[in-house]
């Protein structure tokens, strides 16, 4: 999704969603640790720096001024690029250039499903990029997933 923003505009704002959030079954990692994951990526990747900020966002209460909130915390920009209804719709209602990415293989490429598999012991690191598994497995990531939904073993 990144490379395809950076194919049609020249600065990405990388949004880090419910950035509050950490050992939680939909959000296992810090802001901090998802921050690595996703700079470990761009590296490899070759995508420079100067391309892209990362910004981390906290969820708020209210639905309907969270586009306003985003705003606070991120440097004027020109469009919108999302897949999340709920995402689209407020940013439409906030008067914003909406971009939709196509879904690349998303039944497969799902963040739900990974850490499903992640818990159930099922092989999950063909689906991120080499240099999340290995960030996941050096924080012991999976082993902290498990833990959270009470089925690790000990
Ligand atoms: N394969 C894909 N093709 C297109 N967009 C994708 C793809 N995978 C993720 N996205 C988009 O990237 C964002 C993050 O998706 P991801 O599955 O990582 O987490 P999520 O939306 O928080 O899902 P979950 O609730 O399963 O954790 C979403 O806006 C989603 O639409
Ligand atoms: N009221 C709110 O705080 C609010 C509203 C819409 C989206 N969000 C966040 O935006 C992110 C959307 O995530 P995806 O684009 O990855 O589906 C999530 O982290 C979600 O919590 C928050």
């Amino acid at each position: 999704m990144i490379k395809w923003g950076l194919e049609r505009l020249d600065e990405l704002i990388v949004l880090i969603g419910s950035a509050q959030e950490s050992h939680t079954l939909s959000n296992p990692f810090t802001a901090g640790e998802r921050i690595e994951m996703i700079r470990n990526v761009m590296r490899a990747e070759g995508i420079p720096g100067d391309r892209y900020y990362l910004v981390p966002i906290p969820d708020i209460l209210m639905n309907n001024v969270w586009a306003y909130h985003v705003k606070m915390y991120v440097p004027s920009f020109e469009a919108v690029i999302a897949r999340n209804p709920l995402v689209l719709r407020l940013f439409k209602e906030a008067g914003n250039e909406i971009l939709i990415p196509p879904s690349f293989n998303r039944e497969k490429y799902n963040s739900t499903l990974i850490r499903k598999f992640m818990i159930t012991g099922e092989e999950w690191e063909s689906l991120v990029p080499e240099q999340v598994s290995s960030f996941i497995k050096s924080i012991k990531g999976d082993e902290r997933l498990r833990e959270i939904v009470g089925s690790d073993k000990r």
